[in-house]
């Protein structure tokens, strides 16, 4: 029997391949990082052919770097970003237009008249999220109504839908394979989250043939083999799940209460919620974490769109900085108190605000101000938007004294520390912050038997360096309440040219 396994995550920002030994030690991994195009203004787009591109190169280079062959490996995992949404040919594989990123605006209008039409409460029941382009289905629906005979072609059953484990599945499985797992299907608003199930009258709300969807299974299956011209020998597929999902997993959340905050592209606070699904009057979304022979655990979701992808706007449209790591030190040489300000809603704002037309703006700016500023406020923007979520949190009843954290951003301790500072909080980084290729790597390995139950992931869930708050309460309070004038401000412009 092999005794690895590999998990891919792919990521906004870049895809990952990681081998795990038996215990779900790192062996090896590589990464690519994944383009952005931004074809109008709050368009998101990626290709892709470069998403499986890039998973297929990370994979052969991870089993070069361990000295493995395929036939070393007892199972692949999928973990991914969510919602994006692809189209393709059944016969061809080809795409009919790029991925509509989950970032992506496009289709605010139309989500707009859910909420005109009083429909908005159907779909939260239905489905646990809101009228907002952040999900699938209207992505679906703006390709279907753009792409020339798109709609046609769909009626016919000559196209399939997917998010991006979906289409890496069908790639993977050299087109065999049209199948999600239960955590992807809970974010298209085309999912019923109590019968776990797409939903008919969502569809027919959405006009969306149900011959374009995947079917649905658990989270640790069998979803199908690797093509075995790909690597040298066909993989077992058994684990595939949304990448906060695998997070909040990986995170050893698999209690009631439990929660993690995952600072990667964008940030998502994630509650598990056990076997009830528990509605937010403070407009978090209702989500499904995880389907294990048939049974649904559920959880409750803050999901911010700009964190680590703020930075990246820092290096890649101002230039401020060469890499993301620079904004540690920069930052240093500025504090909380600084009278800049970004609210980077580049695209929006997600929770608990869900205003996708409002766009970022950078405040109190001074002659002085300069890279270690605008790098700070950044960093701190993440801080209060946390913020924001745990508040909307604790309205709901849900109290966090401690957060455990991971992804990308949780490298930097300045980011850590002022995460801490402003939420008032003790901050848990997870000692490994791959927190979400774990959880898919777990789901396999208790697919394969080399665990029993779900709770054997806490085996291998290590804490790294805890960071507790060091301003005063009082300060804290004055920076949040500052945040909430200024978004409360900015909510109110209108910029629109008239
Ligand atoms: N040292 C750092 N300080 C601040 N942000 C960072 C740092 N290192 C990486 N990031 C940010 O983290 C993000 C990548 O994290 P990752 O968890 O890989 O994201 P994703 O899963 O969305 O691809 C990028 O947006 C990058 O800007
Ligand atoms: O790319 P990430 O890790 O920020 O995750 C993206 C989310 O899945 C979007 O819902």
């Amino acid at each position: 029997m092999p005794d690895y396994l590999i998990a891919i995550d792919q990521g906004t920002t870049s895809s990952r391949a990681i081998v795990y030994n038996r215990q779900l030690e790192v062996v090896a991994q590589a990464q690519q990082e994944i383009s952005l195009h931004y074809p109008k203004p709050g368009w998101v787009e990626q290709d892709p052919e470069q998403l499986w591109q890039s998973v297929v190169s990370c994979i052969r280079q991870a089993l070069e770097q361990a000295t493995l062959s395929a036939a070393d490996i007892a199972a692949l995992g999928i973990t991914n970003q969510r919602e994006t949404t692809v189209l393709w040919h059944k016969d061809s594989g080809h795409c009919v237009y790029p991925a509509i990123v989950w970032q992506d605006r496009r289709s605010a209008d139309y989500c707009q008249q859910f909420k005109t039409s009083g429909q908005e409460p159907l779909l939260q029941q239905k489905t646990g999220l809101l009228a907002d382009p952040y999900f699938s289905a209207t992505k679906l629906r703006w390709l279907l109504d753009h792409v020339p005979d798109a709609r046609q072609q769909a009626q016919r059953g000559e196209l399939c839908f997917g998010t991006v484990d979906s289409y890496l599945l069908w790639r993977l499985t050299g087109g065999k394979v049209h199948a999600t797992d239960a955590s992807n299907a809970s974010r298209t608003l085309l999912f019923n989250l109590q019968q776990q199930d797409w939903d008919d009258e969502l569809l027919t709300l959405f006009s969306i043939p149900p011959q374009l969807l995947p079917s649905i299974k658990d989270n640790a299956s069998l979803f199908g083999h690797t093509s075995a011209e790909l690597f040298g020998t066909a993989i077992p597929i058994l684990s595939m799940i949304g990448d906060q999902q695998a997070a909040l997993l990986g995170q050893a959340c698999t209690e009631p209460g439990m929660s993690k905050s995952t600072y990667g592209t964008g940030c998502f606070t994630v509650v598990n919620t056990g076997k009830k699904v528990l509605r937010s009057q403070h407009k978090l979304l209702s989500t499904l974490a995880w389907q294990l022979n048939g049974q649904a655990t559920y959880a409750l979701e803050g999901s911010i769109f700009m964190a680590g992808a703020t930075v990246q706007w820092l290096r890649d449209k101002l230039g401020v900085i060469q890499k993301a790591s620079d904004t540690e030190h920069l930052a240093s040489q500025s504090y909380y108190q600084q009278s800049e300000l970004l609210i980077p809603a580049f695209t929006g704002l997600g929770a608990p605000y869900w205003q996708p037309e409002v766009r970022a703006a950078l405040l109190g700016m001074t002659r002085d101000s300069g890279a270690p500023q605008l790098c700070a406020a950044a960093l701190l923007s993440v801080a209060y938007q946390s913020q924001d979520l745990l508040k909307a949190m604790q309205s709901d009843g849900i109290n966090i004294s401690q957060l455990r954290v991971d992804g990308g951003m949780t490298v930097n301790q300045w980011f850590l520390q002022a995460l801490a500072d402003i939420c008032q909080l003790r901050v848990e980084p997870a000692a490994n912050s791959d927190a979400t290729a774990l959880g898919a790597a777990f789901l396999a390995a208790l697919q394969l038997g080399w665990f029993t139950k779900l709770t054997d992931i806490s085996q291998v869930w290590r804490a790294g360096q805890r960071l507790s708050p060091q301003l005063s309460n009082d300060s804290a309070q004055q920076l949040q309440q500052r945040w909430q004038r200024a978004v409360s401000s900015l909510l109110v412009l209108d910029l629109a040219i008239h």
